[in-house]
C-alpha cells in the first residue's frame, strides 16, 4: 500500500492548539480542506466571527486565519461532518490534570481525548488517520487504536500516529511557519510507516525535511513530556539560583548571561522569574511523575516532582519578599499587580504565577489592583474565584480593582509588583507614576524588566528577582 495522499483534514479541538496549528497548515497547504471543530459553539462562532475577534489572542494569527478562512479553512461545530470528510484527523482536545478518581492531582484526564475518539469511532464511514496532537501519557495511541479497532467498519482502517506540538504561546505562529523540529510517532509496520509518510508530506509544504523527525509512537509521547520537563526545569534550576543571588549580593542575569555562554548550556530558557505559569508544565510534569510512581520509579517520580516543588515555592518566596520589603505587613495596603497572564503576548492565565502573588495579597488582606493589556476581567473574576475557594466573589470584589492602563492601576498605591513581562511596562513614564504614588513607593520586578537603577534614581524603592541588591 502507498501513503495516502491528504487531501481533507479534520482537526477535533478548537483550542490554543488547534486553531493556530491547523490555521498554519490551512495558509500552508492551500491544496488540502482544513476543517476545525469543537463542540463549543461560543468558540467556533469567534473563530468565524466577521471582525476577526477571535477566541485567542495570538501575534499574528488573524493575518494567517483572514488569508485562509472561507477559502480551504472551516470552524464548524458538526463535528461528526467533519470526521466523515477528513481522510486525517488531528486530535488536539484538553488534557488537563485529573482532579478527582485514582491519579487526582496527577494523572492527565484523558475523557475528552477518548470521547474525540469515540465519536471519531462511530460516525467515520472510510478509513483515517488518527493523529494524537493533544499531549498525552506514553501508550495512550495504544488505547485510543483499541477503542478504534475494536469499531472499524469491513473495509476500512484506522491508523495512529502521535505528533505532539511544541509550539508556545505568544510566539506560536512564528513557531508553526520555522519549528526547530516536527515529530511524528507511529508504530513501526509498514501501514505505519505509510501513515507517517502522508502526515510527513503535509508538513514538507513548508518545514525542509531535515527538520521532520520520525520515531516510534512511544518515543513520541514520551519526547513532548520530556521537552516540557526538561524547559521547566531549566527555569526551576535558575530561579533557584535567583534565592542564593539574593542572598549573596549576586546577580541572576550576570549567573544566566555566564553560565548560558557555555555552548553546552546555551542562553535561552535562563530568565529568572516569579515563577513559570501556562497550562502545560506544571500538568505535564505531574504527569511524568505519575507515570514515574506507576513504574514503580519512586525517586524519578521524586526528581521531577521537585522542579514543581521549587516553582511554588519560588511563587511564595516573591510574595513574601513583598511583604518583609513593605515593613512586615500588607494589611490594608494598596498593591498594583501589572499582568495577568502567564507570560506577554498571550491572554492566557492558565497557572499564571500572578494568580498565586495575588491569593497570597488578598490573604494578608492587602488591596490589589490589576492591570493586563490582553486579559478580559470576566476571566480575572473566574480565575479569581477558582483560586479562592469558599470566598464568595463579592468579598474578592471588595478588596480587587481592575485597572484599564497601568498609570493608573499605579495610582496612589503603595507598591507595584509586575507580574508578566509585557513590553509595555518597560515604556511606562516612570516618573509621572512615581508622583502619583504613596511614598515610600516600592517596586518588586518579578521578571527583571524594568532598569532598576532608573526607578532608584527616580525616588522608586526596588526589589528585583535574583539581585542581592536593595534599595
Ligand atoms: N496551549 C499550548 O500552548 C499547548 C498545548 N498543548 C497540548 O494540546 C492540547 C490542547 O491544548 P489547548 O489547545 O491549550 O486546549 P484548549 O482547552 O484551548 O482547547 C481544547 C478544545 O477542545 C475542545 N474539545 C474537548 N473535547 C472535545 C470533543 N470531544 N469534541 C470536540 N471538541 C472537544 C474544547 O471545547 C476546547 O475548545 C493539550 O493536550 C495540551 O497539553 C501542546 C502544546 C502547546
Ligand atoms: O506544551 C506546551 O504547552 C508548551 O509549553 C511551553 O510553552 P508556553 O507554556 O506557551 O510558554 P513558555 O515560553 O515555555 O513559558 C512558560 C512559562 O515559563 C516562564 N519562563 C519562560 C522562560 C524563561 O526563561 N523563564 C520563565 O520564567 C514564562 O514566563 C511562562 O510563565 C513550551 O515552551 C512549548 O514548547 C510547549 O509546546
Amino acid at each position: 500500500m502507498a501513503p495516502v495522499k491528504v487531501t481533507k483534514i479534520c482537526c477535533i479541538g478548537a483550542g490554543y492548539v488547534g486553531g493556530p496549528t491547523c490555521a498554519v497548515i490551512a495558509l500552508k497547504c492551500p491544496h488540502i480542506q482544513v476543517t476545525i471543530v469543537d463542540l463549543n459553539q461560543a468558540r467556533i462562532d469567534a473563530w468565524n466571527c466577521p471582525d476577526f475577534k477571535l477566541p485567542i489572542y495570538e501575534p499574528g494569527l488573524v493575518d494567517v486565519v483572514k488569508q485562509a478562512r472561507g477559502r480551504n479553512l472551516f470552524f464548524s461545530t458538526d463535528v461528526d461532518k467533519g470526521i466523515q470528510e477528513a481522510d486525517l484527523i488531528f486530535v488536539s482536545v484538553n488534557t488537563p490534570t485529573k482532579k478527582s478518581g485514582v491519579g487526582a492531582g496527577f494523572a492527565a484526564d484523558l475523557n475528552y481525548v477518548e470521547s474525540a475518539t469515540r465519536r471519531i469511532a462511530a460516525v467515520a464511514q472510510s478509513s483515517k488517520i488518527v493523529v494524537e496532537k493533544s499531549t498525552v501519557p506514553c501508550r495512550t495511541a495504544e488505547s485510543m487504536r483499541t477503542i478504534l479497532e475494536a469499531n472499524s467498519r469491513p473495509g476500512t482502517r484506522f491508523d495512529i500516529l502521535s505528533n505532539p506540538e511544541f509550539l508556545a504561546e505568544g510566539t506560536a505562529i512564528a513557531d508553526l511557519f520555522k519549528p526547530d523540529r516536527v515529530l511524528i510517532g507511529s508504530l513501526q509496520t509498514s501501514e505505519g510507516k505509510d501513515a507517517c509518510q502522508s502526515l510527513a508530506e503535509v508538513y514538507a509544504n513548508w518545514v525542509p525535511t531535515e527538520r521532520i523527525l520520525t520515531v516510534g509512537l512511544w518515543s513520541s509521547e514520551l519526547s513532548k513530556l520530556a521537552a516540557n520537563a526538561m524547559l521547566a526545569q531549566r527555569i526551576s534550576s535558575i530561579n533557584a539560583l535567583s534565592a542564593i543571588c539574593e542572598a549573596t549580593g549576586a546577580n541572576i542575569d550576570e549567573v544566566a548571561h555566564a553560565i548560558g555562554f557555555d555552548s553546552r548550556i546555551g542562553p535561552k530558557f535562563l530568565r529568572a522569574s516569579v515563577g513559570f505559569g501556562g497550562s502545560c508544565f506544571q500538568k505535564d510534569i505531574l504527569n511524568l511523575v505519575y507515570l514515574s510512581e506507576s513504574l514503580h520509579l519512586p525517586q524519578v517520580a521524586a526528581y521531577w516532582r521537585q522542579v514543581v516543588e521549587m516553582n511554588e515555592y519560588q511563587k511564595h518566596r516573591f510574595s513574601k519578599t513583598v511583604v518583609d520589603t513593605l515593613f512586615n505587613t500588607i494589611t490594608g495596603k494598596h498593591i498594583a499587580v501589572l499582568g495577568f497572564a502567564f507570560k506577554a503576548d498571550t491572554g492566557d492565565t492558565r497557572e499564571s504565577a500572578a494568580i498565586t502573588l495575588i491569593r497570597d495579597f488578598l490573604t494578608e488582606r492587602a488591596y490589589v489592583t490589576i492591570y493586563d493589556p490582553q486579559v478580559e476581567e470576566s476571566q480575572i473574576w473566574l480565575d479569581l474565584a477558582e483560586a479562592m475557594p469558599g470566598v464568595p466573589l463579592e468579598n474578592i470584589k471588595k478588596q480587587v480593582t481592575i485597572a484599564s492602563s497601568a498609570p493608573e492601576a499605579c495610582k496612589n498605591k503603595e507598591a507595584i509588583v509586575i507580574a508578566t513581562e509585557w513590553k509595555e511596562f518597560r515604556e511606562i513614564d516612570w516618573e509621572t507614576v512615581y508622583t502619583h504614588m504613596n511614598k515610600p513607593a516600592f517596586v518588586f520586578d518579578g521578571r527583571l524588566l524594568v532598569d532598576a537603577d532608573k526607578l532608584r534614581k527616580i525616588g522608586f524603592r526596588v526589589t528585583t528577582i535574583g539581585r542581592g541588591e536593595r534599595t
